[in-house]
């Protein structure tokens, strides 16, 4: 007979080793979240809230494998005031699961924090000097590590006890040459304001290189990529081996493709022109660049689905938004070319480039004496698989690879902690 201990029968089975990793992914307007089971990378929930800080935000929780796996999406409205609140109440959809945030299984929360300047090129644990420096950085990300400072705040007032690992969008990019990173401008100027090419969206553009050196069946150091990160932002890489080279966004995510809501590159001088000229302030010019431009600055939609649908219909500005988007998609694509000098694989990736088959046929098209093409029917395809889209004939590989930064941002802040844990880690000081 067995005596009952107050614990009912935990005493005799071996402790769980903390094996959970909520990834946070907070944006300007929204937070993603998702919580990861690393002793197999399955995920047993996602979230996302978006319209933060609107009359009308929402939040949709899906429970995946586990908790209340397979019971569909659960959907809140109403205000949610900010990102504070945004993340209370996912970690109250998250507890309704059984997979509350106060879970001796969860081993750490990773962040995607999008500036992190030159100082980080790898994962890093979040001590109060590591959250000073991404402070120091909002002035160049100022729609996005403002909220992810919030969002490491709030998760660490939760869970004060846990590691937060922040995982910097600029960190694959620190492999850039100087060639590549520095703008032709006076040095110590540069210097003194630390201006310089950093470059975004670094998680996806390693997560994706690395799936496409997969997909054709070699090792990454053994390829070399053009990225094609196409969400509401957007941005390309040229991925060397592994390395990444060049990449389109610069000081801050302004620069390069065009985009949702963001013009991409400009004539700085356009800039002098609205201030002198038009008597738009600093602040105004900022909120048109970032925000009134790009597609939705060009024919007033950001959703390449309705751009998409408006150019069916013969509406000629949504056509010349499309035909701008693409121009400039083919530049970078015959810059990056020349700079890796060999092309191995194009990959198309991230909302748009995963989705729109006729972004990426356009993309490519006048393009076969760079080796590439599509082949039509290939690129037809709706799959969440990463798959080649390129005819048997083509020098070079054109595939669609789906991004996950969530996954990458998991394994990497897993792989800081376990690495942590012999050392003692597992509580830190904040
Ligand atoms: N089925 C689709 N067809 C074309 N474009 C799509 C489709 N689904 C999503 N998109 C595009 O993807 C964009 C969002 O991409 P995403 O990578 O999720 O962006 P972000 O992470 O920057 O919010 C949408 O604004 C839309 O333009
Ligand atoms: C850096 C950046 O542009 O991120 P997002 O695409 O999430 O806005
Ligand atoms: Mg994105």
């Amino acid at each position: 007979m067995t005596t009952p201990t107050p614990y009912g029968n935990e005493s005799t089975a071996a402790p769980v080793e903390p094996h959970r990793v909520l990834v946070l992914n907070s944006g300007s307007s929204s937070v993603k979240y998702q919580l990861l089971d690393m002793r197999d990378r399955s995920r047993l929930a996602s979230g996302l809230v978006e319209r933060i800080g609107e009359e009308t935000s929402r939040l949709v929780h899906t429970p995946l494998t586990g908790g209340g796996g397979g019971a569909g999406p659960r959907e809140r409205t109403g205000r949610i005031a900010d990102h504070d609140a945004a993340l209370k109440a996912a970690a109250e959809e998250l507890a309704a699961d059984g997979l509350g945030l106060d879970s001796p299984e969860l081993a750490a929360i990773g962040h995607r924090v999008v500036h992190g300047g030159l100082k980080f090129s790898a994962p890093t644990v979040i001590t109060d000097e590591v959250l000073k420096e991404i402070e120091r950085l909002v002035p160049v990300a100022p729609l996005h590590n403002p909220a992810n400072i919030t969002g490491i705040r709030t998760a660490q007032a939760l869970r004060p006890d846990l590691p937060q690992v922040a995982v910097f969008d600029t960190a694959f990019h620190t492999t850039m040459p100087e060639s590549a990173a520095r703008y032709a401008i006076d040095v110590e100027t540069a210097d003194a304001h630390r201006i310089r090419r950093y470059g975004f969206h670094g998680t996806s553009h390693a997560y994706v290189s690395r799936k496409t050196a997969e997909l054709l069946g070699k090792a990454p150091e053994d390829v070399n990529v053009i990225v094609l990160h196409l969400g509401n932002g957007a941005s390309a890489s040229a991925v060397a081996g592994g390395r990444c080279v060049e990449t389109s966004m610069g000081l801050t995510p302004l620069e390069g493709l065009v985009m949702g809501t963001r013009s991409g590159d400009i004539d700085p001088a356009v800039v002098f022109h609205l201030k002198r000229v038009a008597g738009m302030s600093t602040d105004e010019v900022d909120v048109l660049l970032n925000k009134r431009s790009g597609l939705v600055g060009l024919c007033g939609d950001n959703d390449m689905r309705e751009i998409r649908r408006r150019i069916e219909e013969g509406d000629e500005q949504a056509a010349l938004a499309f035909d701008i988007y693409i121009h400039r998609l083919k530049k970078y694509i015959g810059a990056y070319a020349a700079v890796l000098g060999r092309v191995d694989a194009v990959a198309f990736t991230a909302g748009v480039g995963e989705n729109s088959a006729p972004v990426r046929e356009a993309a490519i098209a006048g393009l076969e004496e760079f080796g590439l093409a599509v082949d039509a029917g290939l690129n037809a395809v709706r799959s969440g698989e990463p798959r080649l889209i390129s005819p048997e004939y083509a020098r070079v590989a054109v595939a669609v690879v789906p991004t996950d930064e969530e996954l990458e941002i998991a394994d990497q802040a897993f792989a800081l902690v376990e690495s942590l844990r012999p050392q003692g880690l597992g509580q830190v000081d904040n």
